[in-house]
């Protein structure tokens, strides 16, 4: 940051000035001399330099040095128009002024504000620059004073970097703490793949630690699967599975059914109307034009089945269809708002009361997705050699058998889950949802997971994970993002397939639940050995929670930081280390 001592030089202030923001021209030739384009503004004590531009913005400058930019400008919407109050100065009268105000602080773009009233002007004529060529602040002034919607930076500014940083200033301001961003990084992310795709009102990123398990032998290939999570331990109990399962044959995946669901609720004059739209519908002749008009929708989206089902006089229509490599959800809403354009024109009676009536079943825990399916259906199994059982998971096959039984078939079927005959499924599914970029709601069908075991008559032990309901794909959402695809090629199966569409999402589907498979394995078998807290305790409490009690700020976490050492004693580093590395970048935990 340099500064100037504004007695020494006029001329170098507004030099600084036409650098820190190369739209402000300032017409010299009038500031020399007491030409009435340098103005004072008597009541508020500020200079406005006239610019000799077309916007003619105008900057302030003394007490904005003081007060916060905003506040400046705030006062200034209340100053009457430049041309009923202010009068004409000179040059040293200026120097004068200025000289009282102490150094001045030039690259800091808060000090050269235009007024709320400049900058009205500047949009006016709406040039294709205007918003362009606005501080950060300036931006920020025309948000609260409704002149900018927060939502239309990435549009106005064309800058998604720019947008989502002028919407963290914004924000901070929101809720009155500059330093609340702080640890939220924002930098080194390419928008360009977030806007208009994968979020909206952006101001940055939650980094979220991703391990890997692996390798896992899975139909004859050798993977390593990348786990995006927090949960200490879980990376390292699905490696020790994927270890137990690479002493036996590996485990053998297959996808049994595809078909991603959308199901709209429509109403009719009466419960017989309904059941004779029911019939019509499942005439395969009138099947065959809605599976036409389906299908013209997209270049994957190929109708499968529709099953339409009463209740009184509403009717629910589940379609499903295959979806290629994609997960399908938009795909298959769109073919099926499309089809039902076309019913509505033939049933004139048909009230359609949604796209979507619960029945599709998406992101809701139901019996329909667990008997029916849901996305992909597959089913996993691998047999683990007893001998590996008692050196790499530490129990035995009959007692993994026999908790199989008592946990994950009696137990569940006392507490009455749906689909939950499993012990983690949800955690393996989640990291390798967030690491390939799959939607994070849809976790709640896809942990869907019945897990078997039992002994082999050669005394092994055979474990298979069957899931019906993995809603996936390689292809759409959020798997257009850099580091998600990147996990996706990790797997080998990053996008659309180039000659068989829908075969990446299958590898992709089988390599979850194969990796499900790992994860109860070993959890499974740690609490078998009674290992289950000993693990997490020694992986998954941090050693910095511990030192933080519930009334102490976060940031003491900053200045005491414990880094634990394994079976040591604590290693406790001196503040300044610590905080040197948090110096590093704008973002805590980037550096
Ligand atoms: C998209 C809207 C909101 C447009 O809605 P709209 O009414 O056309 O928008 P608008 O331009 O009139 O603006 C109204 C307000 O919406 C907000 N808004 C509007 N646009 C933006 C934007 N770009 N960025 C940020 N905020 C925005 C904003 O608050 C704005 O107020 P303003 O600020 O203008 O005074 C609306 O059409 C909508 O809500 N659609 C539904 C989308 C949705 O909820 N998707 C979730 C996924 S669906 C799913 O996953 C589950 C499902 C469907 O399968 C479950 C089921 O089976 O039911
Ligand atoms: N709309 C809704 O109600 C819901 C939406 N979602 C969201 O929907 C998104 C996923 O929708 P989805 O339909 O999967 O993805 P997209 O909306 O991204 O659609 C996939 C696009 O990729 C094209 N494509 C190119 N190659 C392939 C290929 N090999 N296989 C499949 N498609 C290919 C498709 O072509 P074509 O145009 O020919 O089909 C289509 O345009 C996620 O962001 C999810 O969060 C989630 C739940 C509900």
């Amino acid at each position: 940051m340099s500064s100037m001592n504004p007695t020494q030089s006029t001329s170098e202030f507004f030099d600084a000035a036409e650098r820190l923001n190369p739209s402000i021209i300032i017409d010299r030739d009038s500031s020399a001399s007491d030409s009435p384009s340098l103005q004072k503004n008597c009541d508020k004590d500020r200079y406005d330099g006239v610019i000799a531009d077309q916007h003619r913005p105008v900057f302030t400058v003394g007490e904005s040095r003081k007060n916060s930019c905003s506040s400046v400008i705030d006062n200034a919407v209340e100053t009457p128009p430049l041309n009923m109050k202010q009068k004409s100065i000179t040059v040293a009268e200026i120097q004068a002024d200025l000289a009282n105000l102490g150094p001045l602080d030039l690259n800091d773009r808060k000090n050269l504000c235009r007024t709320l009233v400049n900058l009205r002007e500047m949009l006016r004529n709406e040039p294709v620059d205007a918003w362009k060529e606005m501080t950060d602040e300036e931006l920020v002034t025309l948000m609260n004073d409704g002149s900018l919607k927060q939502q239309d930076l990435e549009k106005k500014l064309g800058d998604e970097r720019r947008a989502v940083a002028v919407r963290r200033l914004w924000l901070s301001e929101q809720i009155k703490c500059e330093d609340k961003m702080h640890s939220l990084p924002f930098e080194q992310y390419d928008y360009s793949m977030v806007s208009g795709a994968c979020c909206e009102n952006v101001i940055g990123y939650v980094p979220v630690p991703v391990g890997y398990a692996g390798p896992l032998s899975l139909n004859g290939r050798r993977v390593y699967v990348p786990m995006a999570t927090t949960e200490g331990c879980l990376v390292a109990s699905t490696n020790r599975g994927c270890r137990a399962i690479a002493d036996g044959a590996g485990v053998a995946a297959s996808v049994y059914n595809d078909g991603m669901s959308r199901a709209p609720v429509v109403q009719f004059e009466s419960a017989l109307e309904a059941l004779k739209v029911k019939a019509w519908l499942e005439t395969s002749s009138n099947y065959q034009i809605v599976k036409q008009k389906f299908d013209s929708t997209s270049g994957y989206a190929r109708l499968q089945e529709l099953k339409c089902t009463p209740a009184g006089r509403l009717l629910y229509l589940r379609f499903v269809a295959t979806t290629g490599d994609a997960m399908g959800m938009n795909m298959v809403s769109k073919a099926t708002d499309e089809v039902m354009v076309m019913l509505q024109q033939t049933f004139v009676n048909m009230e359609l009361i949604s796209l979507s009536g619960n029945y599709c079943v998406d992101k809701k825990a139901s019996a329909l997705n667990w008997i029916e399916g849901r996305g992909k259906s597959v089913v996993a199994e691998a047999v683990i050699p007893s001998d590996s059982v008692s050196r790499i998971l530490k129990t035995n096959v009959d007692r993994m058998v026999e908790l199989g039984e008592k946990k994950l078939l009696i137990g569940s079927s006392m507490a009455g889950v749906i689909g939950g005959f499993n012990a983690q499924a949800a955690n393996v599914v989640a990291a390798i949802f967030l690491a390939t970029g799959q939607d994070a709601a849809q976790v709640v069908s896809s942990s869907m997971c019945l897990t078997q075991m039992d002994k082999t008559a050669a005394g092994d032990l055979r474990i298979s994970c069957t899931m019906p309901c993995l809603e996936i794909g390689t292809r759409g959402g959020g798997t257009i993002l850099p580091a998600q695809r990147t996990c996706l090629e990790m797997l080998g199966c990053a996008g659309g397939h180039p000659t068989k569409p829908g075969k990446n999402a299958h590898i992709l589907a089988e390599t979850i639940c194969a990796t499900v498979l790992a994860g109860e394995l070993s959890l499974l078998a740690a609490q078998c050995s009674g290992d289950l807290v000993k693990s997490h305790l020694k992986m998954n409490r941090s050693q910095l929670n511990l030192m933080s009690t519930v009334s102490e700020p976060a940031v003491a976490l900053k200045d005491q930081c414990t880094v634990p050492k394994v079976g040591s004693h604590e290693r406790r580093h001196p503040a300044s280390a610590v905080n040197n590395a948090f110096k590093l970048s704008g973002c805590a935990n980037i550096v």
